[in-house]
């Protein structure tokens, strides 16, 4: 069977975008921590329809919250491929996965920065008189 394709072809394209949809449907119903985004992420959406905040404020937060899904599903595939290729335990792979890791702990730090310069001034505006 050939996986390379040397013509265009619009319904490959399509094919493509059902096979990255599948791949972001299976993430979210096997990884716990893809639950924990999808919560934090509808919270979001709904503090900021709450606050009424502005455009530049949901790019901010779209860049951060796009930040954690995509580092997210790429620590879940170095860690399914290391899985894949062997269950011994071994300290690269350690050094590999937490790195992985480290990635998605960074992003999910940037977003809670840009969470709270968004979020926090508009707390303080309502409810801090
Ligand atoms: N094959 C392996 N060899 C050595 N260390 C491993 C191996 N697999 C996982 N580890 C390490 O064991 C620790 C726990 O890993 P594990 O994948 O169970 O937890 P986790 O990072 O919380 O994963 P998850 O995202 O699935 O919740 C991590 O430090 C990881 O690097």
């Amino acid at each position: 069977m050939r996986y390379t394709q040397t013509t265009f072809s619009w319904r490959a394209r399509r094919k493509s975008f059902f096979y990255a949809g599948a791949g972001i449907f299976h993430l979210l119903r096997t990884e716990h921590n893809a639950w924990i985004h999808l919560a934090i992420t509808i919270l979001v959406a709904g503090a900021s329809v709450y606050f009424n905040i502005s455009q530049i404020e949901i790019a901010l937060l779209c860049f951060a919250i796009g930040l954690v899904w995509i580092a997210e599903m790429f620590n879940t595939c170095v860690e399914k491929t290391l899985d894949f290729i062997t269950q011994k335990r071994c300290e690269e792979i350690k050094r590999i996965k937490d790195m992985a890791a480290g990635a998605v702990l960074i992003a999910s730090l940037v977003a809670v920065l840009i969470g709270a310069i968004v979020f926090i001034p508009k707390i303080i505006v309502i409810y801090g008189s």
